[in-house]
């Protein structure tokens, strides 16, 4: 059976940006087509009624703040546990980046869609700059020299590109999806989802479920 993958991410989450580095190193290499799709972790949340984000729960707090950086080391990837963390994860939304990223997906297709994720992801991730407001990412993508970055930041507000945001999370969401990263496992002669999953840490196992290799 043919198998093609869709990942589903948001730059708000740590492990979504573990998962989209370990997923772009190895897919192209596999003869297994992925999609990169962001959505909207915010949502996802709310959607699923997930009222166990580990956020809520000290233990599962302090678990979480040693695991990111063991899972980056383990992945090596570049990555510091930013200040305040635990009240930026509960008071940011990721609307305005993963709105930019349709946007950039829409204009200039995946490929550039997945560059502009990965500086992104390093800024923020790895340097602590912030990608969150208008201002912010305007910044980043001038920074970043995106071309014609004025028209991408507008493109990223039209209707067009939120109800993609939108379409995107309801897909997650109708799989049953309660956090980040999320990924479709898909039937090719069908359509149809034959396996959703959890985790940037079940990457292993989604490769090997679709016959291919998944190296660190
Ligand atoms: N073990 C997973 C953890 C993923 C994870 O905790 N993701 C957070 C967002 S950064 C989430 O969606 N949590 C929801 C939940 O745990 O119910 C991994 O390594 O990727």
């Amino acid at each position: 059976m043919s198998k093609s993958i869709k990942f589903y991410f948001d730059i708000l989450s740590p492990y979504s940006y573990f998962g989209f580095e370990g997923i772009t190193k190895n897919k192209n290499v596999w003869k297994t087509s992925v999609e990169l799709k962001p959505f909207l972790l915010g949502a996802i949340i709310k959607g699923s009624e997930n009222k166990g984000m580990p956020l809520t729960n000290p233990l599962k707090t302090k678990y979480v703040m040693k695991d990111l950086t063991f899972s980056a080391q383990y992945l090596g990837v570049p990555f510091r546990v930013p200040k305040d963390y635990v009240n930026l994860m509960m008071t940011t939304s990721s609307v305005i980046p993963q709105r930019v990223l349709v946007a950039s997906k829409l204009r200039d297709g995946e490929a550039k869609m997945e560059n502009l994720t990965k500086k992104l992801g390093h800024l923020f991730w790895a340097y602590g700059k912030p990608i969150f407001t208008s201002d912010q990412i305007q910044e980043v993508l001038r920074y970043s020299q995106v071309p014609n970055s004025d028209e991408l930041f507008k493109l990223s507000e039209s209707s067009e590109v939120k109800e993609i945001l939108k379409e995107n999370t309801k897909e997650a969401l109708d799989q049953g999806c309660f956090g980040a990263p999320w990924t479709h496992i898909v039937d090719n002669s069908t359509g149809n989802v034959i396996q959703a999953v959890f985790g940037s840490d079940r990457l292993p196992q989604i490769a090997h479920f679709v016959g291919e290799e998944f190296k660190n």
